[in-house]
């Protein structure tokens, strides 16, 4: 279990993370949504010790980061695939790993086989497509054997292969109790992945919800029906009391069970060729509720909603260098988090940064 209490962060005059709570469940996957500048990978990175919060607590199975002994074994993150050194091989890369926090160098062949990257373990990762690299850190994530897992855009730039071999691995690791909390931008994919939902906007919380009261909550269902006897099956459904749209040869009926709608049609001897609900997507309710959490809007072009989007000004771009353009000097830091590393952090603060 993740939990996050009050949790708060500010870089000078930006307040990226808001007194933040929220508690992430084991045993199913849970979706972290924020528009861009949310305050999501802050959040994420305040869980792994990576910042500091200003305010309030993140804890991981109700202890501090900073307080797992080793947390490889506890918690398994893949925040940045490129966290680790082109020259190294992805077997090497894991072997420093698992010695950093004493777990055997047998699990490392393991991990390789569960992410499908046996074959090219002794490959320089430099070597390695986006998608290997995701899959070299998810095996880094597993090799502890953790019951807690976080990811932060697993599935970024990903082909649809990849993206559904994340996907269902995703879900493996839930169905086995683990904690699985995951951001991404891609909501199509989301909405197929995560059971449950934390949507923030500005550093706040805006939505803890299961993914279908999510959607349900914030966009319109209907049922669409359609009928060689259009116009008698319109007739009997106003005569209903039926709130009834045309839309492209069919109806849209909205507000009502699809039962009533199917025995309207049935009293009246109406033949129905379609019958269907019709609900809202993901993307549509993530607007509906986010849009004034833009930190940087355009025109609402996708006309949901009608809050125009607002903007809170520059509030302190990423800093050049995050994530490292190329490979830092030296090795091992930066790393993934739980490397024992001998640097002060495993990443360097970012600019504007307060330690
Ligand atoms: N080191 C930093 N220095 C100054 N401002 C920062 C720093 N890190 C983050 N911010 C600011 O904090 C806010 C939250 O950023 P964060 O990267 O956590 O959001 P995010 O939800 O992960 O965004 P995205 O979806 O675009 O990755 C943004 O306004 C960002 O510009």
């Amino acid at each position: 279990m993740i939990e996050a209490v009050g949790l708060t962060k500010r870089y000078g005059s930006t307040v990226a993370v808001d007194d933040l709570s929220f508690t992430v469940q084991s045993g199913m996957v849970t979706g972290f949504l924020g528009p861009n500048g949310a305050g999501k990978s802050t959040t994420m990175r305040m869980i792994l010790g990576l910042d500091n919060p200003n305010g309030g607590r993140a804890l991981i199975d109700g202890q501090p980061y900073a307080a797992l002994t080793r947390p490889l074994t506890q918690v398994g993150a893949l925040l940045d695939a490129n966290w680790v050194h082109p020259n190294r091989s992805a077997r090497s890369h894991l072997r420093f790993m698992a010695a950093s926090n004493k777990i055997p160098a047998r699990r490392v062949d393991e991990v390789l086989e569960l992410v499908g990257l046996t074959s090219v373990g002794k490959k320089a990762v430099g070597k390695f497509s986006l998608g290997m690299k995701q899959r070299l850190g998810l095996a880094g994530a597993l090799l502890g054997d953790p019951k807690v897992l976080l990811f932060d855009e697993p599935v970024n730039g990903l082909d649809p292969e990849g993206i559904y071999w994340i996907r269902t691995f995703m879900k493996n690791l839930a169905a086995q109790g683990r904690t699985v909390f995951v951001s991404s931008h891609l909501l199509s994919e989301m909405a197929l992945t995560a059971d449950h939902l934390i949507v923030i906007g500005r550093g706040r919380l805006i939505a803890d919800a299961a993914t279908k009261d999510f959607i349900a909550q914030a966009t319109r269902s209907s049922i669409r029906v359609r009928s060689p006897q259009l116009a008698d099956l319109r007739a009997a459904l106003v005569t209903a009391n039926l709130t009834v749209n045309d839309v492209d040869g069919a109806l849209e009926v909205v507000g009502a069970p699809i039962e009533q709608v199917g025995d309207v049609a049935g009293a009246a001897g109406i033949t129905l060729h379609e019958l269907t609900p019709q609900v809202g997507s993901l993307e549509e309710a993530f607007i509906q509720l986010t849009g004034d959490a833009v930190e940087y809007g355009g025109s609402r072009a996708h006309g949901a909603g009608s809050a125009p989007i607002s903007t809170v000004g520059a509030a302190g771009a990423p800093p050049p260098g995050f994530p490292p353009p190329g490979v830092p000097a030296g090795y091992p830091p930066p790393g993934p988090p739980g490397f024992a590393a001998p640097a002060p952090s495993p990443v360097p603060p970012r600019e504007g940064e307060s330690r």
